[in-house]
Parts: structure tokens; C-alpha cells; sequence
């Protein structure tokens, strides 16, 4: 397959230098000193599942540059979808399709209406895995899981190719005929562990017994239910307990990229998180006072993160 992938962080840099030593044409669209450094040094995944090295890799901050895409992995933060869905279009081939791996809900719709639903398909992404320096990734998580789907809910042979892709370079990979209830089923998990976990800063192991915190984070995931449910979304019925039972099995130590994205004074995907809760929740008439208190809190948090971010490109140019 002829493949771009559009964000070369943790995810698409994972994912891609995976689908690229398998054996797939993958060009990377970076920018700043990441891009450098893959042009210079190619790119270096520093993995639990065994370290490698691509060199050389295509890598590219001009789109136009990158060949018609069979497939592209869309891998930026959800706050620079805005600023990057427009590109997606020019990325691909005829009959290519757009894979979204971002947290949250709403980014494959947001990428449909740009290049057509019917060249959208949705992935959900279980991995930890980060940009270490440029050029560096380092992958730290046992699990690497990648599941696609339509958003029609239909089983499609090219859905199951793409995930095969995954598969045959490493990851665990399926498709599903119900990408939105796995997405809705990771998010009820991630943005009340990342909501929560951002507010009190410290590894859940340290909080998730407490008796009120526990209430919030479990007042968080039963607003998410009650708000997929309004949307039509078939949430298994005993979702929150089995999200609960799941964050009980973390090592204690564990936290959310989100918090530590606040930790490190880096922006937040927090519209995406409980600024999704909220807006959903308001269109069904869903109160969500929880998630409304969350992102009441990290919003002004991520808007410094992101005036900073701003003034060192600005002073890096
Ligand atoms: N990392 C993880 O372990 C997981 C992440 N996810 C989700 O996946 C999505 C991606 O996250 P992640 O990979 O961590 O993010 P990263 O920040 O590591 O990677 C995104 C990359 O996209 C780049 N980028 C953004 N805009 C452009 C542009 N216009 N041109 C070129 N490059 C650009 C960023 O560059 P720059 O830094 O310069 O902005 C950055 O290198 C998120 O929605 C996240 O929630 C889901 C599961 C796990
Ligand atoms: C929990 C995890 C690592 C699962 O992929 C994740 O998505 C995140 O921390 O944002």
C-alpha cells in the first residue's frame, strides 16, 4: 500500500515506521526538528517490542510532495485537526481513504465532512507512545491495538485490509461494524480518567480508592453513558463498572497522556475530552456538571499551554 501519514508523533510515527518495515511506501509529514532529524537520521523507534531503525525515510512538510495515498494515517492532536483536515483531500489517491486515530469522538466526522464519509474510516488506538526527541519514538506499552471501522457500520473488505495492514506489521488489529461504540467505550474511559487524573496530578494508583474522587471519576463515565446513549450510541449496559473494574487493574502508577500533558505544560486535547461531553451532552439535553467543572478548569490551562507553544515557534523561525 502506498501510505502518508499526516502527525509523525507517537502515533503516527509508531504505526508508520511499522507499516513501513513491513514493507508498505510510507511517507511521513512532519515539521520543525523532527522533520529534520528524520531527514538526516532517518527514524528510530525505541519500542518494548524490539528497536529499529528506518533510514532513510521519506519525510516531508509539503504535502504536495507526498505521492496519491492508498491510505492516510491521520495522526495530529485533535486541537490541530482545524488547521490540517483541509490537506486531506489532496492526499489521496482515487480510492484511498482516511484512517483517524485521535481520541475523542468527533474526529471522524470532522474529517467526513471534508473528504466524504465514504472515504473516512474511523480507528480507535490503544498504545503509549511519544516522541522522545526528534526523531527518536519510544513505544512503552505491551499493548499496540488498532481497530477500524466504517462510519456506516458496514463489515468492509477494505476495512478488514487496513487492518490486516496493522497486523501483519505487529499490531493487534480488527475490524468492527461498531467502530462508534468502541470509540464511545474508550472515550467514557479516557476523558474520566484524563478529566480527573488532570485534576488531582497524581498516578491513579494514589486517588482512585479515595471516596469522593472515586465518586467524581465515576459521576465522569456515567455522564458520558447517559450522553452516548441520548446520541443512539449501544453502549454495553454495564459499561462503567467494567471501566471501573479495568482502572482498578492499572499498575498504580499509571496516568493519562493528558495529564501529563498538563504536567508538562503542553497543550491539552481538551475540547475533544470533556469539551465534547459538554457540547454533546447540551444537544441532547444531557447535564454533565462534572465534565463541565473539568473543562472549566483545564481550559484556561491548555489556552497558556498553547500562547507558549505559539511564541517558541514564532521565536524558532
Ligand atoms: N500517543 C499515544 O500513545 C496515543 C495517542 N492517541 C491519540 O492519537 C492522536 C495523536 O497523538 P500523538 O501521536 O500522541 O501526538 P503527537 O503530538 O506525538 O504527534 C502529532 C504530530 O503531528 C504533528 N503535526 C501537527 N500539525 C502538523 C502539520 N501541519 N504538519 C506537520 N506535522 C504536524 C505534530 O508536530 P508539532 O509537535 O510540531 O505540533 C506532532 O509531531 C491524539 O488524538 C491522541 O489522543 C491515542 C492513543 C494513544
Ligand atoms: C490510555 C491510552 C494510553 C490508551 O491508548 C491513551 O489513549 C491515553 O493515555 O491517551
Amino acid at each position: 500500500m502506498r501510505i502518508t501519514v499526516f502527525g509523525s508523533g507517537g502515533v503516527g510515527g509508531y504505526f508508520g515506521a511499522l507499516l513501513a518495515r513491513a514493507g508498505h511506501e510510507v511517507t511521513f509529514i512532519a515539521r520543525g526538528a523532527h522533520l529534520e532529524a528524520m531527514r538526516a537520521r532517518g527514524l528510530q523507534i525505541k519500542s518494548v517490542h524490539g528497536d529499529f531503525h528506518l533510514r532513510p525515510v521519506h519525510a516531508t512538510d509539503r504535502p504536495e510532495e507526498a505521492p496519491p495515498a492508498d491510505l492516510v494515517l491521520y495522526a495530529v492532536k485533535t486541537y490541530h485537526i482545524p488547521e490540517t483536515v483541509g490537506v486531506l483531500p489532496r492526499l489521496l489517491a482515487p480510492e484511498g481513504v482516511v484512517l483517524t486515530t485521535q481520541n475523542g469522538v468527533e474526529a471522524p466526522d470532522q474529517v467526513a465532512a471534508v473528504v466524504g464519509t465514504e472515504r473516512t474510516l474511523a480507528g480507535a488506538v490503544w498504545v503509549v507512545s511519544q516522541i522522545e526527541a526528534p526523531g527518536v519514538i519510544r513505544q512503552e506499552s505491551a499493548f499496540r491495538r488498532v481497530v477500524v471501522g466504517e462510519l456506516d457500520g458496514r463489515l468492509t473488505p477494505r476495512a478488514q485490509a487496513i487492518a490486516g495492514a496493522f497486523a501483519a506489521a505487529g499490531a493487534e488489529a480488527e475490524a468492527t461494524a461498531e467502530i462508534r461504540k468502541v470509540l464511545w467505550t474508550k472515550f467514557l474511559f479516557i476523558a474520566a480518567i484524563g478529566g480527573v487524573g488532570s485534576l488531582v496530578r497524581l498516578p491513579v494508583g494514589a486517588w482512585r480508592e479515595v471516596p469522593e474522587t472515586r465518586a467524581l471519576l465515576e459521576q465522569a463515565m456515567r455522564e458520558i453513558e447517559a450522553v452516548a446513549r441520548a446520541a443512539g450510541v449501544p453502549l454495553d449496559p454495564d459499561v462503567v463498572p467494567q471501566t471501573m473494574a479495568f482502572i482498578d487493574r492499572l499498575a498504580p502508577t499509571a496516568t493519562s497522556s493528558m495529564q501529563r500533558d498538563v504536567e508538562a505544560g503542553r497543550p491539552l486535547e481538551i475540547e475533544a475530552m470533556s469539551g465534547a461531553v459538554v457540547r454533546i451532552g447540551a444537544r441532547y439535553g444531557v447535564p454533565t456538571p462534572a465534565h463541565a467543572f473539568i473543562y472549566a478548569v483545564l481550559k484556561p490551562i491548555h489556552a497558556q499551554a498553547q500562547r507558549k507553544a505559539g511564541v517558541f515557534a514564532e521565536a524558532s523561525r
